[in-house]
């Protein structure tokens, strides 16, 4: 039983991932899914979508690797954030489909909140901001939107669960309703200073406390999956939300080490250690991980089109048939054109979080093309960057340790990636193993079966594949900033 079994379910697709005794990745699967966007503005999953294709590349990656379930010693889960959903307790069945974290039906609910007063306590409890991006408010959306499900909730008979939760509830065969610190943070109903469900917050949303999880470490006892499922009963012993866990992949344990995963969008923690720091500059207060019931804080910058922007280019501009063709065409780009893109295509989060505005791009002129736009693509994502770590930089002064350290799949552009060093001013190291979410949780689980080192031990593993050193000149550096600060500031006013 030397292997671990990862469970990465993201927004887009499924991936299962399995890990042998040293950390290396064995076997592989991953499987998209459909979104479903019902209404404009409106984000959903079929809970089923996210079941069959769990289930589904589990099996495909154990049977990849060629080895049995007998050589599994445990189960780690990863997961999109804030996703939420309800379910009976007695059928299994959900209640509706999973309100996504991108969903923004809520915001109205959160406006009414705004103005009642009820953010800074909000933010003094959870460490986040009102904004429906996380799950109280869907939770309260469900329970009165859904007919019965306010009776059915206050007779007990329903579960919410972000979904991590769920899929420990389906792997267990309902056995175990329950998640980790990390994803409970992130539902505006935990209190991340008392590390406990908020009754005061429960009752602000009208969330009845009995359809709650019980909240766990990181590495922990999550029970056991359901022996059909692949030939025997497996431990969960690991679960983390997918950033967290890329946290904990890229071995960010000490305070002041800064780590920022490029998917879909982006999302930059630095580690701030036991100190629960809460942010002047409209960054998240959350938790990084949860080990021997003691939480290690992390300061959050969150942004929704990184990777997307790419995706732009290729599906809605069509001027690039896959995403590494942005960097030869960047290379291309005049320099003498300075086209600026702000990517605000579903608002902006942090730090501005202005869910109303829409992207724009500056300085076009008869010669910009292709070339330019794409430049000015890859350029985004690093400006992006750097108001969040001169955020955190704000909120936590010079202990931050200056390095970045990257990860998803677009740190896979050498341009983007020398970019963004170029503009923060600071080196940026990408590991050999950019699968660092799974690697994450996989750690986790691995740590709670005993098959892997301790934390320190395994932050020796990490190993760098490239630095990008910052090389731009600093008159240049600062004068690019300021034209990006002059272009977001003209779209937020338009
Ligand atoms: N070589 C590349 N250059 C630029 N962007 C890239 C490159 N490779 C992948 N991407 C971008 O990375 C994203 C995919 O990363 P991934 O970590 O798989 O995302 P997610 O888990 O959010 O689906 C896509 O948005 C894609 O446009
Ligand atoms: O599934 P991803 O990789 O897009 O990550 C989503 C985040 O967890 C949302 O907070």
């Amino acid at each position: 039983m030397t292997h671990i079994l990862a469970i990465d379910q993201g927004t887009t697709s499924s991936r299962a991932i399995l890990f042998d005794g040293s950390l290396r990745v064995v076997a592989s699967a991953q499987e998209e899914f459909a979104q479903h966007y019902p209404a404009p503005g409106w984000v959903e999953h079929d809970p089923s979508d996210l079941w069959s294709t769990v289930a589904g590349t589990a099996r495909a990656a154990i049977e990849k690797a060629g080895i049995g379930a007998d050589d599994i010693a445990a189960i780690g889960i990863t997961n999109q954030r804030e996703t939420t959903l309800i379910w009976d307790r007695d059928t299994g069945q959900p209640i509706h489909n999973a309100i996504v974290w991108q969903d923004r039906r809520t915001a109205d609910t959160c406006d009414a909140l705004r103005d009642a007063g009820h953010e800074p306590m909000i933010t003094a409890r959870t460490g986040l901001l009102l904004d429906p991006y996380f799950s109280g408010t869907k939770v309260k959306w469900l329970l009165d939107h859904v007919p019965g499900a306010r009776e059915r909730a206050a007779q007990g008979g329903l579960a919410f669960g972000t979904v991590d939760c769920f899929l420990i509830w389906k792997l267990t065969g309902g056995r175990v309703h329950a998640t980790d610190a990390t994803n409970a943070a992130r539902t505006m109903l935990y209190n991340i200073a008392d590390g406990c469900w908020d009754a005061d917050l429960c009752a602000l949303l009208d969330v009845p406390m009995a359809i709650l999880p019980d909240v766990r470490d990181c590495a922990a006892d999550f029970g056991v999956t359901r022996a059909d499922l692949f030939g025997r009963e497996i431990p969960i012993c690991g679960v983390a939300g997918d950033q967290q866990a890329a946290t904990v992949g890229q071995a960010c344990f000490q305070p002041g080490m800064m780590k920022s995963t490029y998917g879909t969008g982006c999302f930059a923690l630095l580690n701030t250690g036991t100190d629960r720091v809460p942010s002047k500059n409209r960054l998240l207060t959350t938790i990084a991980y949860q080990l021997n019931g003691k939480p290690t804080y992390a300061l959050e910058g969150s942004i929704f089109i990184a990777g997307a922007v790419v995706q732009w280019l290729r599906d809605g501009l069509k001027i690039i048939r896959e995403a590494r063709e942005t960097q030869p065409l960047a290379e291309q780009a005049d320099p003498a054109q300075e086209v600026v893109l702000v990517p605000a295509f579903t608002g902006l989060g942090a730090p501005y979080w202005r869910p109303e505005c829409r992207g724009a791009i500056y300085g076009l002129t008869r010669n910009s093309g292709p070339a330019e736009l794409a430049r000015a693509a890859l350029e985004s994502v690093g400006y992006q960057t750097r108001d969040l770590l001169e955020a955190m930089r704000a909120d936590w002064g010079a202990q931050a340790d200056g390095v970045l350290r990257v990860d998803g799949g677009m740190a896979a552009s050498d341009w983007a990636m020398q970019f963004l060093a170029d503009i923060l001013g600071a080196p940026v190291d990408r590991p050999v193993v950019t699968e660092t979410t799974a690697l994450g949780a996989a750690y986790l689980a691995g740590l709670q079966a005993g098959i892997y080192p301790a934390p320190e031990d395994f932050a020796k593993g990490w190993a760098l594949e490239r630095r990008f050193a910052p090389a731009m000149d600093v008159a240049v550096r600062d004068g690019k900033y300021a034209r990006w600060g002059r272009a977001v500031a003209a779209t937020m006013n338009v």
